[in-house]
């Protein structure tokens, strides 16, 4: 039983914001992103990645089309310093791509940043300290001066460094991160960024970035958009600033909280692809853009190969996508249940029609757009209707069961997937299909069939093999299929049917051409029940579904 938590927790204080503007606003356009998968997300990671796996992952966000990431720390390790050497000395970097790198406010860290970024083309150099009440007064034993101090020196140490960079025409952009933000009075972090402003001398020509970090979810969403908003209405200098977020997910809202954040008027992004990060994890970025792009908006990165992005994230992390995480996921596309598939085969097949505003039920995005395939959309288990059996007999072999014939098989396809206890492939599914209705044999099956007709009358001659003996049977009837009715009623001692419906389609499998004939035949009870036959030759597969469907009423 959980304890009354009244007394060991309390509520997170509220910001005052009178007239506050980011509920009624909108998002019209993506904002700058910045992935720090090779910081944040490596830091969380139990092996960290080395300098080929990063390697390998920056080239991957390159391909995304990030213009800033973040690349390490690197101060941190010498695979961290080798790696900015790698990147700027091998010439990796795009032109248009910019590498930042994160450093505490202490001098070796920050000589050694500078060190290891020397002869980049542009690069970020990002410090942070922490200024929380509890890091304030736990982690640093410092009161609001000293921690404003710590900034202000850090900043001082980077300004005086910074023509080691700009020398050798490295074009520098400065970031500060009051770590902790979200947990900080909003006037002490106003206070402390304006004392790095008064530092860096940030101008609307030469910004600086201001990154305010939900460096663990303290609060709900709609705090941190006031914080946001708060600092974006009240710090000084505004447009000589880029607002930055940087959110993690201790409460699961981290792409809730970058959302209203960017609504509060923040112009920057921080995150990681799906999400990897400290604890819970950081912003899953991917998320962030795919939202966007599902109202229409461009969100200027490329996702439309999301599982080879998946397998790059698991080759060079050793984490894992959970099956239902946002866009990426191998489920979220994907209906079992027979309502779900119901409706998104008929919306498939209306957005066909239209092809205008995707409108499909049930997904959020056309799966296509980012590389996947409408096969995993549609799934089949114990929870799945006629529709969706329907559907994989269609996509996969091009089997177009008459609507009624729906009826009469996604039931006993049902019966069966149940006992099994397991999803069914499609091909287990046409096996279904086969079983039940072509490879039926007994009590009739066809050795031989003939039939001729003379002005509009049939005759039919054919030898079946009834019970294990072969039988010569005829009848007559205004065509092949009636003539044949009629002999098996007659000579076969078939009950009396007639034949209802009857509908063929072509199939091709491989090479070879064959029909595919669907008889549905009403009893003198009046039940009807469906067969199916396939031959290369039409007439023949009409024959052997009128047999099947006998087959299947006896
Ligand atoms: C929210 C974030 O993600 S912040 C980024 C966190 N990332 C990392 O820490 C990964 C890389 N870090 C490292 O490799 C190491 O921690 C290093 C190289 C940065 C520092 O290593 P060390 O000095 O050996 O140890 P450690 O990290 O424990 O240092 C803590 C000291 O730094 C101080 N400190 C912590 N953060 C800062 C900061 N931002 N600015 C100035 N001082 C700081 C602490 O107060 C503490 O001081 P104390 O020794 O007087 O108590
Ligand atoms: C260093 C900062 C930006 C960080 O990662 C955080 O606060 O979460
Ligand atoms: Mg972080």
């Amino acid at each position: 039983m959980l304890k009354n938590p009244s007394s060991k927790y309390q509520p997170f204080p509220l910001v005052s914001i009178p007239n506050r503007q980011w509920p009624s606003r909108h998002l019209t356009h993506a904002p700058i992103w910045c992935s720090v998968d090779l910081r944040d997300g490596n830091q969380a990671l139990a092996v960290p990645m080395n300098v080929s796996q990063k390697l390998d992952m920056f080239d991957a966000l390159v391909q995304c089309g990030f213009k800033e990431i973040e690349v390490g720390f690197p101060s941190a390790s010498n695979t961290e310093f080798q790696f900015n050497r790698r990147l700027i000395e091998e010439k990796r970097i795009p032109e248009d791509v910019t590498i930042q790198c994160l450093v505490q406010a202490r001098e070796d860290l920050i000589e050694k940043t500078v060190e290891s970024l020397i002869g980049a083309k542009q690069v970020v150099i990002h410090m942070y300290n922490s200024t929380s009440p509890a890091q304030r007064k736990y982690v640093f034993g410092k009161s609001k001066e000293e921690i404003i101090a710590v900034a202000v020196k850090g900043a001082q140490m980077i300004k005086d460094r910074l023509h080691r960079l700009t020398a050798g025409g490295t074009k520098v952009t400065l970031q500060y991160s009051p770590e902790s933000f979200s947990a900080t009075e909003v006037e002490f972090a106003k206070e402390i960024s304006e004392a790095v402003m008064d530092v860096w001398q940030p101008t609307p020509e030469n910004k600086m970035i201001l990154n305010l970090p939900d460096t663990v979810e303290v609060a709900m969403p709609n705090v941190y958009a006031d914080q946001i908003e708060w600092i974006c209405t009240n710090i000084k200098n505004r447009e000589s600033l880029i607002i930055s977020l940087h959110t993690h997910n201790d409460r699961g809202t981290g792409t809730a909280a970058t959302e209203l954040g960017l609504l509060a008027g923040a112009d920057r992004v921080e995150g990681t692809l799906f999400g990897n990060g400290e604890r819970t994890g950081n912003l899953d970025i991917v998320q962030v853009a795919m939202n966007l792009y599902m109202h229409g908006i461009s969100p200027g990165l490329d996702f439309s190969d999301m599982n080879g992005l998946i397998r790059m994230y698991e080759r060079t992390t050793g984490m894992t996508v959970p099956p239902r995480q946002p866009y990426a996921g191998e489920l979220v596309f994907t209906a079992f249940s027979g309502s779900h598939q119901d409706a998104i085969k008929k919306g498939l097949a209306g957005y066909e029609q239209h092809k205008s505003i995707w409108d499909v039920p049930y997904l959020t995005i056309d799966p296509e757009d980012i590389g996947r395939e409408y096969r995993e959309v549609i799934r089949v288990n114990s929870q799945s209707g006629k529709g969706g059996v329907a559907y994989l007999l269609e996509s996969e072999f091009g089997i177009e069961l008459p609507k009624d014939m729906q009826r009469e098989f996604g039931p006993l396809a049902n019966d069966i997937v149940d006992k099994l206890g397991r999803e069914v492939t499609a091909a287990e599914l046409k096996d279904m299909f086969w079983k039940e209705y072509i490879e039926r044999e007994t009590p009739y099956s066809l050795h031989h069939f003939h039939a001729d007709g003379v002005d509009g009358v049939f005759t039919c001659r054919c030898s079946l093999v009834i019970n294990g003996q072969e039988r010569g049977i005829a009848g007559k009837g205004n065509g092949p299929i009636a003539a044949f009715a009629q002999a098996l009623i007659q000579d076969a001692g078939a009950p009396a049917f007639e034949v209802a419906t009857y509908r063929e389609q072509s199939l091709s499998s491989g090479t070879e051409a064959s029909a595919l004939a669907f008889i549905q035949i009403k009893t003198a009870n009046g039940k009807t029940i469906w067969g199916a036959g396939v031959d290369t030759n039409i007439e023949l597969a009409s024959i052997k579904a009128v047999l099947s469907a006998v087959n299947r009423a006896a």
